[in-house]
């Protein structure tokens, strides 16, 4: 989190806020009350200063790529984006009220937390680099836990794609989580580099520090931490609950050479879930979006700087609503347009009209007490 106070709050319509909930270098964070539907919010808005092209570009991206992947359940969900009316950008996402995984050192995980965590947060960067897109700020701060105490992932305020991602753009680095090739800047991000700060990040969930501070809490400077991940020498979790082969799992990850790591994010995910089944625990499920949901829809511009709105519809005034209700009179009164079609199945899918089927009912009774009548008759019952 950033060590400065945060900034006023925006003043957004159809929303009361409530209180700040963090900082981070670029924006912070909100909690608002949503009035309609009433629900609590989370919202992300821009610092005034760094509204810039470049820095609406990078938002722009962020809120169409959540809005891509936030149907995957490890990934936190985004309502709306738009902007406040003193200018500043800002997201709508679900409210994560258990907070971020960043307190690792206080609180570092049981084993099979993190293995549950390192699963879901695997199959949510599956389904992110299967449409194209590089998260590149892996870290414990950016998983979040929902209401129901879900791991999701959060802040794709630098994402970008999987094939134009350029040293030109606008890059912050987190060095603790950052891959050897990142921190002596050969590369702004693949998904090997994701692999290792995957990796890194679920160290520092189990080992109560990053991987690559002196174990004996000893301060180092963050030159001296680039230093140390560079020369790459991975130092075994000690924990006696943490198994060799979750150890062996995360050092592959974090190799030193890009080419000797898992190839996929599927790849860590099934080493974790080998991990799960080892210790007796049921694997948690995989859970990636199939090829063709990847494949569909447009993909992401990362390269739209401009000022983006959502449509708002106009409320209407008094008199366009008597002639909206007016005109919905006579619509009501005309027959149906077109004529009922079949559906895929052959189904023909039709609306009934109810005053045709009163007609019907009440001539089936009718008939039916005819026939009745007609038949205690011949049984002389009268
Ligand atoms: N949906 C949310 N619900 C609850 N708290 C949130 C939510 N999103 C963010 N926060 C809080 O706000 C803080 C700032 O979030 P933000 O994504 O801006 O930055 P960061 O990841 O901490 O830092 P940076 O963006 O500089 O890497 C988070 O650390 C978290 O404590």
């Amino acid at each position: 989190m950033a060590s400065r106070l945060p900034s006023t709050p925006p003043v957004l319509s159809g929303f009361t806020y409530v209180r700040p909930l963090g900082a981070g270098g670029f924006a912070d964070v909100f909690l608002f009350e949503q009035n309609l539907p009433r629900r609590s919010v989370a919202v992300k808005v821009l610092l005034q200063s760094v509204v810039d092209a470049e820095v609406l570009r990078m938002f722009n991206a962020e809120a169409d790529v959540m809005a891509r992947l936030s149907s995957h359940p490890s990934i936190l969900t985004v309502y709306s984006a738009s902007i406040s009316a003193d200018g500043r950008p800002y997201l709508v996402m679900e409210y994560c009220p258990n907070g971020p995984a960043g307190r690792f050192r206080r609180n570092p995980f049981s084993t099979p937390d993190a293995l549950e965590v390192g699963v879901r947060i695997a199959s949510a960067l599956e389904t992110a680099h299967r449409a194209g897109v590089l998260h590149r700020d892996i870290k414990p701060s950016n998983i979040l836990h929902t209401a129901y105490n879900a791991a999701v992932l959060s802040d794709f305020g630098i994402a970008s794609s999987l094939s134009h991602s350029s040293a030109a753009e606008l890059f912050a680095m987190s060095v603790p989580w950052s891959a050897p090739e990142v921190v002596e800047e050969r590369t702004t991000g693949t998904v090997a580099s994701e692999v290792w700060g995957f990796g890194a990040t679920l160290y520092s969930l189990l080992a109560g520090r990053t991987p690559f501070e002196p174990a004996d809490g000893a301060k180092v400077t963050t030159e001296q931490l680039r230093q140390r991940i560079r020369r790459g020498k991975y130092a075994p979790i000690t924990r006696p609950d943490v198994p060799a082969s979750l150890n062996a799992a995360l050092a592959q990850m974090m190799s030193l050479d890009p080419r000797k790591r898992p190839k996929t994010m599927k790849d860590c995910a099934e080493l974790l879930r080998a991990v799960q089944a080892e210790i007796g625990l049921t694997p948690t499920a995989l859970e990636v979006a199939v090829d063709e949901w990847a494949a569909a829809g447009a993909p992401i511009d990362f390269d739209n700087r401009l000022m983006r709105q959502p449509v708002v519809a106009p409320v209407l005034g008094e008199s366009s609503r008597a002639r909206e209700r007016a005109r919905a009179r006579s619509r009501s009164a005309r027959p149906p347009e077109a004529a009922p079609q079949p559906s895929d199945d052959g189904t023909t899918v039709a609306r009934a009209k109810p005053s045709y089927l009163w007609l019907k009912l009440a001539a089936a009774v009718g008939v039916g007490v005819g026939l009745a009548v007609a038949g205690m008759a011949a049984l002389r019952l009268f």
